[in-house]
């Protein structure tokens, strides 16, 4: 039997599809499989050549338990896909010799936030039509998950969706792509705040049990498992692409609230043979410095040109510092009430474990805008600032393994980085070209959670 438990200890153990509709867990901590299932090195092998879906299918399935049969579940993932513009979905292009670029641009909001909101927009849907029940989804964006989560849920009967991103600090194409559809089930909230103010207000409206009972809450961010599960795919697609499970691969992983790079080691826990995960920041580096000198203070999100990576407050480190400290839900919890009064030191034993899994590095804001015009250059590839970020550090990690780095968005989403840095202006996608045409519909809110869960009781459709 799949079960799933809190990284605090304390919140009632619950299965797929309970976890994924719960969100967050009532002690305040994130859902993480009690067990990692794991697959052989000949399951591994019997990935190659397969079509994603497939992949898809043979890596999640055993974290379903009995929540969806298998029918279900592969109908789930056909749906979920078909509108992605590139039929290998994460197609991998080579950089450089022994680097390669995981392209996850491909769906239909241009980030790699469409491979895991695609799917649980469709297991929502099917779950929520079985139980005959409807939710009201919070979300905090610095721009991607929101656009993903909008284009995902809009029109659902059984859900109204709201996502409370940073004003004045999302591109204008995320912003739009939030702003711009009508369904009247989601809602686009402009907080007068940065990244962690927005999913600080999430986690408080999970922690007020009144609020979060009466509104049937749930949220799409990464605290919810069922996004980390399906960014564990492309992982084993790439992997596999360059020779898994006979050599060993790394990843470079362009990060902020450290769910992507979590998909990759719970990959490497399932047997996918992965070298080193390497964390990439911007300026923003908490967890490179944390990762450096055991400390995690938080000081201040600094606006960057990769907008998305804003963030201070890395919400699924939480997860990793779960399973560095042996999985000791008090201790998890303790770290995160002195996170409260600015920050913590992970111990030395933890550290160490955290050490054997994760490298990091840094890019700074010239250096991202270097690596974009040197990449345009020499493998003729146009990237965006955060895969530029990844890039960057990923240059000073390669070693005897192939490195895979993973793109995370699409360069058209980041205009102004990438003219500037290439001359290049580029172009959105045939599909989505009248964006910058359509009205938006957007509210202003103050950093106020009463102010906003009261928005949200007013605007409903229980
Ligand atoms: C384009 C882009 N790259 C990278 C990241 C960082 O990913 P994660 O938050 O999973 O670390 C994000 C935001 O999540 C993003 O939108
Ligand atoms: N970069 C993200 C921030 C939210 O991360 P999530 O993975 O927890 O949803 C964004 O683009 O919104």
């Amino acid at each position: 039997m799949m079960q799933y438990i809190s990284t605090r200890g304390s919140a009632p153990t619950l299965t797929f599809d309970e976890a994924m509709l719960t969100g967050l867990a009532r002690d305040g901590g994130l859902y993480v499989p009690a067990e990692i299932p794991t697959m052989t090195a000949e399951d591994i092998a019997a990935l190659a050549g397969l079509p994603y879906e497939e992949v898809a299918f043979r890596v999640m399935r055993p974290y379903l338990g009995t929540s969806f049969t298998d029918d279900e579940f592969r109908g789930i993932i056909e749906r979920a896909y078909a509108g992605f513009g590139h039929d290998a979905r994460a197609p991998l292009k080579q950089l450089a010799p022994g680097h390669f670029l995981c392209e996850l641009f491909h769906g239909p909001t241009l980030a790699f936030k469409d491979f895991a909101m695609q799917l649980i927009g469709q297991l929502f849907e099917f779950e929520l039509k079985r139980r005959d029940s409807r939710v009201t989804i919070v979300g905090a964006t610095s721009g991607d998950t929101g656009s993903a989560a909008i284009e995902a849920f809009r029109g659902l009967d059984a859900v109204d969706v709201f996502i409370l991103f940073p004003h004045g600090r999302v591109s204008e194409v995320q912003r739009r792509q939030m702003t711009a559809p009508s369904e009247d089930n989601v809602h686009a909230l402009a907080l007068d705040g940065h990244f962690d103010d927005c999913q600080a207000r999430v986690k408080d409206m999970f922690n007020d049990f009144e609020f979060r009972d009466g509104v049937k809450l749930a949220g799409v961010n990464s605290i919810n498992w069922a996004r980390v599960l399906a960014q564990v795919v492309y992982y084993f697609t790439s992997a596999v692409a360059l020779g898994a499970p006979h050599r060993k691969v790394s990843f470079t992983v362009p990060t902020g609230n450290f769910g992507d790079i979590f998909a990759g080691y719970i990959a490497k826990r399932m047997g996918l043979p992965i070298d080193r995960l390497v964390v990439a920041t911007n300026q923003n580096d908490i967890l490179h410095r944390c990762l450096s000198t055991s400390e995690y203070m938080v000081d201040g999100v600094i606006p960057s040109i990769s907008p998305s990576m804003d963030i201070q407050v890395s919400s699924n480190f939480e997860r990793a510092l779960f399973d560095a400290y042996g999985r000791d839900g008090t201790a998890v919890a303790q770290l995160m009430d002195e996170l409260k009064a600015g920050g913590f030191k992970v111990s030395q034993g933890a550290l160490q474990a955290l050490r054997e899994n994760f490298d990091s590095g840094r890019c700074s804001e010239e250096e991202t805008l270097a690596t974009i015009t040197r990449t345009l250059k020499h493998s003729a590839e146009l990237l965006c600032p955060h895969s530029a970020v990844g890039v960057h550090v990923a240059e000073a990690h390669m070693g005897s393994s192939p490195m895979v780095t993973l793109a995370t968005a699409h360069p058209a989403k980041f205009p102004d980085a990438v003219e500037k840095a290439t001359g290049v202006r580029p172009g959105l996608p045939p599909r989505m070209a009248d964006l910058y045409e359509r009205s938006e519909r957007v509210t202003r809110v103050e950093n106020d959670l009463l102010a906003i869960e009261t928005l949200i009781k007013d605007r409903i459709h229980l």
